[in-house]
């Protein structure tokens, strides 16, 4: 576990190092999720590969910074992170908003993009009334409120099991989240549009999706996809928005096939 002051921002963040030379991996997490959901993904890229994971300001142990956040600010901060480390030519692998967050920083850093990974994300999520909505109803009534709705676009009903201790840690993560964090989050995502940028995208490009999505469902992602020439689109079948979470190990393999292919 390690932190950094980046701009007045203190940010957790860990890495694997995997030894000079060996490609770099950053995951970028989604709304309302820290760095913990690459749990069970980390170690079936590890040893091959350095991977890097924190949390994005307004989540998990980082700081709140000053929301609202624009994409620019978030993937700033990813920058400011890699910079840090010295790390270039990275392997980005955004989830969601992390995904946005990945476009953000190929568009004003392509000097640190080696390749991405477009995970369960689009050029554009949303509506701006849609995101108002949400940021209205946590900012009266508390992420808890959102909960329900939230979790039936983020998990699948068989992990829903009210018996899955998993899907009740995973609520607890949602609703521990400082709501300013993710309302800030949110008008991030609300004012976001990668229509042009994605067509100029000039490194290999995987995009994932998982079939039961109610966040950014498959053909959304497929969208992306048929924008980003070249770009490789896949499913993860039996997933829905965090296929991380439930279904690592197809997750962890589609990286690896993707990075084998980067390599040979
Ligand atoms: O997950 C994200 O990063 C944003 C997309 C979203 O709205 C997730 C959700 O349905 O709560």
């Amino acid at each position: 576990m390690q932190f950094v002051d980046l701009g007045g921002v203190a940010v957790h963040y860990d890495i694997d190092w995997a030894g000079e030379n060996r490609p770099v991996v950053a995951l970028v997490n989604s709304l309302g999720t820290d760095s913990r959901i690459w749990h069970h993904v980390i170690p079936k890229l590890a040893g091959d590969y350095t991977v890097l994971t924190y949390d994005k300001r307004g989540h998990g142990l980082s700081d709140l910074g000053n929301p609202p956040y624009s994409i620019g600010d978030l993937s700033g901060e990813l920058a400011s992170l890699l910079d840090h480390l010295g790390l270039s030519n990275v392997i980005v692998c955004g989830l969601s908003v992390g995904g946005l967050i990945a476009q953000g920083l190929y568009a004003s850093r392509p000097d640190l993009v080696r390749a991405l990974i477009l995970s369960n994300t689009a050029h554009k999520i949303g509506t701006p009334q849609m995101w108002a909505d949400r940021i209205g109803a946590v900012e009266q009534n508390g992420i808890a409120s959102i909960l329900e709705p939230v979790m039936q676009r983020w998990f699948t009903a068989s992990f829903r099991e009210p018996g899955n201790a998993a899907y009740k840690a995973y609520c607890n993560m949602l609703v521990r989240q400082p709501a300013l964090g993710y309302s800030g989050t949110c008008a991030a995502i609300s004012n976001a549009d990668f229509t042009e940028e994605a067509a100029r995208i000039a490194v290999p490009t995987l995009c994932i999706a998982g079939d039961q999505d109610g966040s950014t469902p498959p053909e959304l992602v497929r969208s992306l996809a048929d924008l980003i020439p070249g770009a490789r689109y896949e499913v993860i079948e039996g997933t829905a928005h965090i296929p991380c979470i439930e279904a690592p190990g197809a997750y962890a393999a589609l990286i690896r096939g993707f990075l084998e292919e980067l390599e040979s």
